[in-house]
């Protein structure tokens, strides 16, 4: 019982938000953002939250493959964006499309969420006990941004991404290393819940949107993630990846990543420019673009690398035969 993947869909709300017109809200402009980090516009919902950019990205899968919705037996959505804390945001998205068969959760992993989700399905089918999924990434990441901190409203976007997961004859999960250490926690934060009740003593109430420690991310994203890329890749029996598809966070840092690697820069597949960093989703949207493309090909054999980073601190990387 292998799995493998046998569809691919993205999605992006329609409103387009250029770093020009964030030069406007606050102060920055676009020669700094597209100097430092490749992002030139970002996708952002106005009336949409992270369940309807899923269901967009469910329907698209069912439709590709044929299949109903009912046929599904699990749906799983990394996110760092719920609608709710409960339900979850894989139930939502069971509601909407109908996939009344299907057991839904959401995987919470900040960046390394689609990785994570990914792999933990693979386990599912790879078990025997289900035979296809949706795991998808989705964020809205524009609701938990502060708007008035020019070192992060300038990174983030909207979007959502994900694949079918089949049970397959054939392997195509190669090899894997998922990883975290959260003594480094509080480098990368979002959404703590502050308890107001009447016997709360602790009164301090702390930042709910995103704080991050740029210069610490990104040294740990660079340091730590590119020796587990090393890794992964020496676990295979034959050490050759084609392309690595890595969070898209910063283009620099994929630069950066190359060289540490010792991997050609043109084999890191990057498009933050048209949609900034996308937590979660920006591995599945990264991928079913380059399918669309045809830069990837489902069946080509093509060995890729899924390498996700980001808050926890997490980080993980998927070797996968197309
Ligand atoms: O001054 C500059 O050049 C700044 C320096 C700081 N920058 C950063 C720093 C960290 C990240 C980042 C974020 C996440 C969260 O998904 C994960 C992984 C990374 Cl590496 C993105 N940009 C922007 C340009």
């Amino acid at each position: 019982n292998y799995s493998r993947i046998t569809q691919c869909a993205h999605y992006a709300p329609t409103t387009v938000v250029h770093n020009d017109d964030l030069a406007k809200m606050i102060d920055t402009s676009d020669e700094w953002i597209y100097q430092r980090t490749g992002i030139r516009q970002r996708h952002v919902v106005t009336n949409e939250n992270t369940s309807d950019l899923c269901e967009k990205v469910a329907y698209q899968l069912l439709e590709k493959s044929g299949l109903t919705a009912e046929e599904l037996d699990f749906i799983i959505i990394a996110t760092v964006t719920p609608d709710y804390q409960m339900p979850s945001t894989a139930c939502l998205v069971q509601g909407l499309i109908g996939a009344t068969k299907a057991f839904a959760f959401d995987v919470t992993a900040a960046c390394s969420g689609f990785v994570y989700a990914l792999s933990l399905a693979d386990k599912l089918i790879q078990s025997g006990t289900y035979q296809r999924g949706l795991v998808i990434g989705a964020e809205t990441m524009s609701k938990i941004i502060d708007w008035t901190d020019r070192s992060t409203a300038v990174l983030f976007g909207d979007g959502a991404g994900g694949v079918l997961l089949e049970a397959s004859p054939t392997r195509h999960f190669l090899a894997e290393q998922l990883q975290s250490d959260g003594k480094r926690a509080q480098s990368l934060t979002a959404g703590y819940q502050n308890n107001q009740s009447p016997f709360a003593t602790t009164t301090e109430l702390i930042k709910e949107s995103i704080v991050m420690d740029g210069r610490q991310i990104f040294d740990f994203a660079l340091k730590d993630v590119s020796k587990n890329i090393r890794q992964t890749i020496e676990r295979l029996e034959e050490p050759t990846i084609d392309y690595v598809l890595a969070h898209q966070a910063n283009k620099r840092l994929l630069d950066a990543m190359a060289k540490k690697t010792k991997l050609p820069r043109e084999k890191f597949l990057d498009n933050m420019e048209f949609f900034a960093n996308t937590s979660a989703a920006s591995i599945p949207i990264l991928l079913s673009e380059a399918i669309e493309q045809g830069t990837l090909k489902l069946n080509s054999g093509q060995h890729i690398l899924l390498t996700g980073f980001g808050g926890g601190l997490t980080w993980g990387s998927l070797a996968i035969k197309l």
